[in-house]
């Protein structure tokens, strides 16, 4: 779950750029990069590191044009390498870069097929690499001046060839900005525009919050296999390019990954939270009534919005029994275990007073790993509570991500071939609650009634995609498990475009 975003502007587009990243930082925190067009020419900033790190005063300065696309990364195939962090660029045909968030499933054989067949060469392990040379030769098979139905129709071969989760944001030098969302819809992207007294700027994000900061209007999400192309005059041109789009966004995107105040696929993040709150305290009401629970306490950041909703409908105090570090960031997409448990300690601490002889129920958003959930219950212990119940607002995962969330593991996860007593027991809790799927499906029709189905891979074990099977699985799991992860840590050596380097003079 990467962060993309797209702007083409009637001035320089940098900090633009800039402010969009550093509000989708959520998103990726491996690695950022920033490519801006100017006279024909592509120049590209990107690196390991937050945005803050990555883009000095110097970096800024020489990114200009009033065209550009950036990245944040959280990695989901190949390496954690420099050169591995977006975007990517091609030089054939006219030159195109692109930033990727998601997974394709058949890279592999995707690779294959680009060299094989399409005489294409790609330098990396990364499957964002394999997305763009393959936008490339379909768009190369097109002509020497691109109208947008070209794009389109090179688009719709992409679609055919590609399969997993892909919303990407590319630009065509000289041409404009194109971007395009997989046939499910699986990762997120919208649009929006804003009037400057020269014409219309056209951003294209992520999340609708990336925006909201930029002072653009959000005109609407792209649909499931819909493309926009964004021309140098800022007209916008769309087109479903898939030959049976049907929206199956991924519901985890509600339940952690994306912010509260954006929207997604015309729902709130914020009110899909709320009801999922109120459904699991429904769920809690009806299998204890008599229930002893003291004070509700949600563990920051994430779950704070459907604990205090749950907390209303339990009728029940709800209090902020932990205060979270503001330097650390979030723990779930860090990339390795060790790292994961240490930080969760350095990131939230307990206020003891709200702990002390009280029955508590803690309330996170999700339990993935069981990282958070097993320390935080140890510290509600040490604090003094006398009682420690523990409700996740999803249901138990289980299964393996494969479109762009870094759960390539099914033995990693905490809840994988376990009841819920189990996990409840494992992690040391006197009671646990999970949110029931359908529920949580509810708790997203109701904000939005449109948003009918979802990819809940992760929760029920079915791929939308339908080429996802046990051998498939076991090959991830092999490949991209920690300890497989830590050994190929370190991998930089791969070699790139020329990068615009620190040692530079400013
Ligand atoms: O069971 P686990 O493997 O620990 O994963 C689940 C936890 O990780 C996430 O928090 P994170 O710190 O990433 O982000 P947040 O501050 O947005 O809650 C999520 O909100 C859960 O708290
Ligand atoms: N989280 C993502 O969207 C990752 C995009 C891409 N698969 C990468 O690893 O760079
Ligand atoms: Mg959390």
């Amino acid at each position: 779950m990467c962060g993309i975003v797209g702007l083409l502007a009637k001035q320089a587009v940098n900090q633009g750029i800039y402010d969009a990243l550093t509000v989708l930082q959520h998103r990726g925190q491996d690695a950022a990069g920033m490519m801006t067009w100017n006279e024909g020419r592509f120049l590209l900033r990107k690196s390991n590191g937050l945005v803050r790190d990555v883009f000095h005063t110097r970096h800024m300065a020489r990114l200009k044009g009033n065209l550009g696309i950036g990245h944040v990364r959280y990695p989901t195939a190949g390496s954690s390498s420099e050169a591995e962090s977006q975007p990517f660029y091609v030089n054939s045909p006219y030159g195109i870069a692109l930033a990727h968030n998601g997974n394709l499933t058949n890279s592999e054989q995707l690779k294959q097929e680009l060299f094989s067949t399409d005489l294409r060469h790609i330098n990396t392990s990364s499957d964002s690499e394999v997305l763009l040379n393959v936008f490339a030769h379909e768009l190369g098979k097109q002509g020497l001046h691109l109208e947008a139905e070209d794009i389109f129709d090179a688009v719709r071969r992409v679609h055919r060839r590609c399969k997993g989760g892909y919303a990407a944001v590319a630009i065509i030098n000289g041409f404009g900005m194109v971007a395009f969302r997989d046939p499910h819809g699986i990762r997120p992207v919208v649009f929006g525009t804003r009037q400057d007294a020269d014409g219309q700027e056209v951003m294209i994000a992520s999340e609708s919050v990336a925006l909201d900061v930029g002072g653009f209007e959000l005109e609407r999400d792209l649909g499931p296999g819909e493309a926009i192309f964004v021309d140098m005059q800022g007209q916008v041109h769309t087109q479903v390019c898939a030959d049976r789009p049907q929206l199956r966004s991924c519901i985890f995107e509600h339940v952690y990954l994306a912010r509260p105040d954006s929207i997604l696929d015309g729902a709130y993040v914020y009110g899909t939270r709320m009801q999922m709150g109120r459904k699991l305290g429904d769920r809690i009401l009806s299998e204890w009534p008599d229930h002893d629970i003291d004070v509700v306490i949600p563990i920051p950041d994430t779950s704070r919005t459907s604990a205090l909703e749950m907390a209303q409908h339990l009728g029940v105090t709800y209090r902020e029994g932990f205060m979270k570090n503001r330097y650390i960031g979030r723990t779930f997409i860090m990339p390795g275990q060790t790292q994961r448990k240490k930080s969760v300690r350095q990131k939230l601490n307990a206020i003891d007073v709200e702990f002390k002889g009280k029955n508590v129920l803690l309330v996170d958003d999700s339990i993935v790993r069981g990282t958070t959930c097993k320390q935080i219950i140890q510290m509600a212990r040490d604090a003094g509570a006398r009682k420690v119940y523990f409700a996740s607002a999803a249901p138990p995962v289980r299964y393996p991500n494969v479109y762009g969330i870094d759960m390539p593991a099914a033995s990693e996860l905490i809840a994988h071939g376990r009841t819920e007593e189990e996990v409840g027991q494992l992690i040391g809790a006197d009671r646990i609650f999970y949110q029931d799927l359908e529920d949580l499906k509810d708790a997203c029709r109701e904000v939005n009634p449109d948003m009918e189905a979802f990819d809940c891979s992760v929760f029920d074990g079915n791929y939308v995609t339908g080429d996802i099977d046990d051998a498939y699985l076991a090959v991830l799991e092999a490949s991209r498990n920690d300890s497989a992860k830590d050994q190929s840590a370190g991998d930089h050596a791969l070699v790139d475009m020329h990068n615009q380097d620190d040692d530079l003079d400013d």
